[in-house]
């Protein structure tokens, strides 16, 4: 027999009134329906006059039972039942945290990523090389970047899988030239870093950089293009570009002497001055720092806080505070990927990477 055609009694009524309190929020629009069905199911149609139009939830409440119009109350009580029902066997399975593994999204070599709680968390994962970025890399992150702004999440994280959040541009990038020749692997790495910049730039949700380790170079600059920034107190910032012959990127010719102030910056960028985190925190570029212990529960529980706040409100908040910004910020974008097509071919660049592939150089 169907859950319709049965009568629902007034104890299963009655069971469903107490089970309905110990459901998570089920939003408003079903609170709207159950409130109309409890009341049909008890006081029959809706007999109450209308209330003004500045009285806005009761006029809501009101118009969802006035809806119903003369449903009998037998028939409003069993649909009450079955509403109740439904949300609990919903709710019921959504409190099952389901594994990794079955909520990661595929397509992805050099990433985890995964769509929970209204949150898109894109995971750098190549633990064994500091999740430095490979080619493969920085177009997987573009990929996500992209889907993840127009997935149904309100925000955005990027994070590192584990001890490093990411040591930067995978050094071995420079080794792979092809038979066109090094200008060519400089012209196209160029047009890459410029484009995957722009991600960054134009991405159009709340966009979070949770710290979970060091961060070297690419990892570092492209900081100053998020909205928030959480640090483990284990993370440190390093922008080495004078040491591997190169030169700033990811907009931080710009933001850093806006965030820290320009003497600050100049520590950072031109002469490699590696920040701890709670330095880097006192200077602007890190939000906040929590201790290492407690860095993923502490970050995740605010997150998934925040990631509750209407969606749309906080897109149109990033976009108002962005926009002013963004002609701006793409303009340096090309200026600083032109130079360092250049700085790519100097002998500087060359003996840097080269010291470090063949191990005679760390930073
Ligand atoms: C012709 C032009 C082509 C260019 C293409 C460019 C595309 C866009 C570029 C945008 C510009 C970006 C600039 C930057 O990001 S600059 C910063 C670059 N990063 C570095 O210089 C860091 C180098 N790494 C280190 O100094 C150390 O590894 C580190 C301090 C990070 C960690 O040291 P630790 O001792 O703890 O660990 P290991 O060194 O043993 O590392 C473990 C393994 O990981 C490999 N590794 C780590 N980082 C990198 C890296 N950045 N590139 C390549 N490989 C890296 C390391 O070699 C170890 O590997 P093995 O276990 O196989 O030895």
């Amino acid at each position: 027999m169907s859950k319709t055609a049965m009568r629902a009694s007034q104890k299963d009524f009655e069971s469903a009134l107490s089970q309905v309190k110990r459901l998570k929020d089920p939003g408003n629009e079903v609170k709207l329906k159950l409130y109309a069905l409890y009341k049909q199911a008890t006081e029959g149609p809706c007999n109450t006059p209308k209330p003004g139009v500045f009285d806005l939830i009761n006029k809501a409440k009101w118009d969802a039972w006035n809806a119903l119009g003369s449903l009998p109350k037998e028939t409003a009580r069993q649909n009450y039942v079955d509403l109740v029902s439904g949300l609990s066997s919903s709710s019921d399975s959504s409190s099952q945290v389901k594994p990794e593994a079955d909520r990661k999204q595929p397509g992805y070599e050099t990433l985890v990523v995964t769509s929970e709680d209204s949150i898109t968390k894109i995971m750098m994962n190549r633990p064994a090389k500091k999740n430095a970025i490979t080619i493969q890399m920085y177009n997987e992150i573009m990929l996500a970047l992209k889907a993840a702004s127009k997935d149904d999440s309100a925000i955005t994280v990027l994070t590192g899988n584990g001890d490093y959040y990411s040591s930067g541009n995978d050094l071995s990038n420079f080794t792979d030239i092809p038979p066109e020749g090094i200008e060519e692997k400089a012209k196209s790495s160029a047009i890459l870093l410029r484009d995957f910049v722009d991600c960054f730039i134009d991405f159009p949700k709340p966009l979070i950089a949770v710290v979970n380790g060091p961060a070297v170079g690419i990892s570092v600059t492209i900081l100053g293009l998020f909205d928030t920034v959480y640090a483990s107190s284990r993370a440190t910032f390093h922008t080495p570009f004078s040491h591997l012959g190169q030169s700033p990127e990811g907009c931080s010719s710009y933001t850093f002497p806006k965030i820290m102030g320009p003497a600050k910056a100049a520590e950072m960028l031109i002469f490699g001055k590696k920040l701890t985190a709670a330095e880097a925190c006192a200077q602007g570029l890190v939000t906040e720092v929590f201790p290492d212990s407690t860095f993923q529960k502490e970050v995740w529980t605010r997150l998934k806080a925040y990631s509750k706040l209407p969606p749309n409100a906080m897109r149109i908040s990033k976009q108002v505070i962005r926009n002013r910004e963004k002609e701006k910020l793409r303009a340096i974008n090309a200026e600083e990927s032109r130079a360092l097509q250049e700085r790519w071919l100097s002998d500087e660049c060359t003996n840097a990477v080269m010291n470090f592939l063949t191990r005679k150089a760390k930073l």
